[in-house]
């Protein structure tokens, strides 16, 4: 035999109140949208019907009444008694593109904030009936009076839930939902619908559209824009704008976007909608054919919501390259504030790309300038691809008429390295620090000799650091000492700090990546500096191994390198070390 399930009311109520809508004002939201549908459906019917949705409260209570096609007593047992029956969707079982309604549960809502809701209405030709339902899961139907097409539903505040009511709390839900509903909504004989969305094209002056559009921005939104751009994706049913935000955004943090379904708010905060790297845009849209979640908060993800984004990120992008085009001084405010948004945009988009290549200054060792500058003047672009590397190198590269862009902001160095792709006959070179010594002067054989002994003594001195001395002529004279590491020393040298930390098995596997050290930092002596010069003519051991420590320590400060535990203690030695030398001994006048 076969049996029904049974289904326990207020068990559902609950998953609904605690799991599915975000706050109980949803009621409203839900009582609109089912009067809306209605009057669609009357619409259809009898296309110039009367159409309008009337809100009234009461003490603790509410009734919205509607023009639209009402049910029969046979239709108000199959569909308002029904968990999850819809009168909204075809044969297949699909939503019926010309109703929000599509689940069959939203009229469950009400049973979050009243106990019982009473439904009176009235079909074309049939007689009116009441049907109140109770949230027990209990229902009866009686004959009512009711003379025009149309239905009613009354709530009346479950205790504790009074607030919900209020009739200010009642005009600013249906003005946040409703206001750019099609059918003209009246909360207590107040219109709280009617305009139509800020962005329809309609008579009004250019001017004026635009105006209304940073109204609402400011109004709703609680900025100024920065620029309002048109949207429009027919696929989608999609029409509406994006502001673009006067203050920089955090890229990792989506504000989310107004979205409205057939002119009802579904969400203040929607994700999705626009490409992660639009974070500088704020939409306001209103959708006809994107789908909702069952709570009706958020957009379902499918593959018409990713073809719309994917049209939004066009119409964003054309919008940028257009001002790229027609007004300069915009764009470089444009990019002033949202430039790291237009930088993650380029690392996969060759039309930002060029847009950040001949707008985007970047720091270099000449001056800010545009990559685009930076070629026309220089050939090809060398660059550091941290700013670490550029601080410690910028100076010393200028000295040898080396020019170099700091690559070390976000995705800078990411940036430049993509240009070649854009113009295959670009040279881009990432400048490795031990690169610049090859290109310093080399000492003159006879002075190369006679200076073995003090580069023996350096050396012994700093085969503890793992660090090799080399003595070289370069500019600025005034610079004593260079610390270069290249990336594979960096790398070696983190390798065997982290060896050093970790168990014996792990420290084996990690040894599979040791390499001969042919590739230790170098410690670059400046022979022209005059006080090197002074350090190579000393002849103590020990008075030389402390000065070249001495040095080392100033180029790992200079240089903005990390002083590990190891350096500290050969600053300290080294200070005090010297500091001994110069002072007298006790005893001496
Ligand atoms: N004001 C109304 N006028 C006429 N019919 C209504 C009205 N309110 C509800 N109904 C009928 O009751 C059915 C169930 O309503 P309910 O709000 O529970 O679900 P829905 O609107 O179909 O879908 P959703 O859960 O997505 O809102 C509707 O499909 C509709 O046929």
């Amino acid at each position: 035999m076969n049996r029904t399930f049974q289904v326990d009311l207020r068990g559902v109520v609950d998953l609904l109140s605690h799991h599915l809508y975000a706050s109980p004002r949803v009621y409203l939201r839900e009582l609109m949208q089912n009067a809306v549908d209605a009057v669609t459906a009357r619409r259809a019917e009898v296309p110039n019907a009367r159409a309008a949705i009337s809100v009234v409260t009461g003490p603790a209570a509410i009734t919205v009444t509607d023009t639209g096609i009402g049910l029969t007593e046979a239709q108000v047992h199959e569909l308002l008694a029904t968990i999850g029956r819809s009168s909204k969707r075809d044969e297949l079982g699909f939503a019926r593109h010309e109703f929000l309604g599509q689940f069959g549960i939203g009229l469950l809502s009400a049973f979050v904030v009243a106990d019982e809701v009473r439904v009176t209405t009235k079909a074309d030709g049939a007689p009116a009936v009441l049907w109140t339902g109770r949230a027990d899961g209990t229902y009866d139907i009686k004959p009512a009076q009711r003379d025009e097409v149309g239905t009613t539903v009354e709530l009346t505040a479950r205790p504790g839930s009074e607030q919900w009511f209020e009739p200010p709390t009642v005009t600013e839900l249906a003005r946040l939902y409703g206001s750019m509903l099609p059918v003209p909504v009246t909360v207590d004989g107040v219109a709280v619908s009617g305009d139509g969305t800020p962005w329809r094209e309609d008579d009004r002056e250019p001017g004026l559209r635009r105006a209304d559009l940073v109204g609402y921005a400011q109004e709703t939104l609680g900025f100024t824009p920065f620029d309002v751009i048109d949207l429009a994706v027919p696929e989608a049913g999609l029409t509406g704008v994006a502001y673009v935000l006067p203050f920089p955004a955090n890229p990792a943090e989506h504000a989310g976007h107004r979205v409205y379904l057939k002119g009802m708010l579904l969400t203040e905060s929607a994700q999705g909608l626009l490409p992660d790297w639009a974070f500088f845009a704020r939409c306001v849209v209103d959708a006809g054919e994107l789908r909702p979640t069952a709570s009706r908060e958020a957009l379902y993800s499918d593959t018409l919501l990713d073809e719309t984004r994917q049209a939004l990120g066009d119409q964003l992008r054309g919008w940028l390259v257009g001002l790229a085009r027609a007004d300069q001084s915009r764009l470089h405010k444009f990019l002033g504030v949202h430039h790291l948004g237009v930088k993650a945009l380029a690392l996969h988009d060759d039309d930002m790309l060029r847009l950040v290549e001949q707008w985007w200054p970047m720091e270099t060792n000449v001056g800010r300038m545009t990559l685009a500058d930076f070629r026309a003047q220089h050939g090809e672009i060398r660059y550091c691809a941290t700013a670490d590397d550029f601080r410690q190198l910028a100076g010393v590269a200028a000295a040898q008429d080396i020019a170099l862009v700091n690559g070390g902001y976000t995705y800078d160095a990411e940036i430049i390295e993509r240009l070649p792709a854009l113009e295959p006959g670009l040279t881009v070179s990432r400048l490795d620090p031990t690169d610049l010594a090859t290109r310093f002067d080399a000492l003159p054989p006879a002075t190369e000799l006679a200076l073995r002994p003090f580069l023996t003594a350096a050396q012994r001195a700093m085969d503890r650091l793992g660090c090799e001395v080399v003595l070289r002529s370069y500019e600025p004279a005034s610079l004593p000492v260079l610390f270069l590491v290249d990336r594979s020393a960096a790398f070696q040298a983190e390798l065997r700090a982290t060896k050093q930390r970790v168990d014996e098995l792990w420290a084996g596997v990690l040894s599979a990546f040791d390499k001969p050290a042919d590739d230790r930092p170098q410690l670059v002596l400046n022979h022209r500096n005059p006080l090197v010069r002074r350090v190579c003519g000393l002849t103590d051991p020990d008075l030389v191994g402390l000065s070249v420590e001495a040095l080392y320590g100033q180029a790992l400060l200079l240089g903005y390198h990390p002083i590990r535990p190891a350096d500290a203690a050969l600053l300290n030695r080294s200070f005090l070390g010297l500091l001994e030398q110069a002072v007298p001994t006790e005893g001496t006048p």
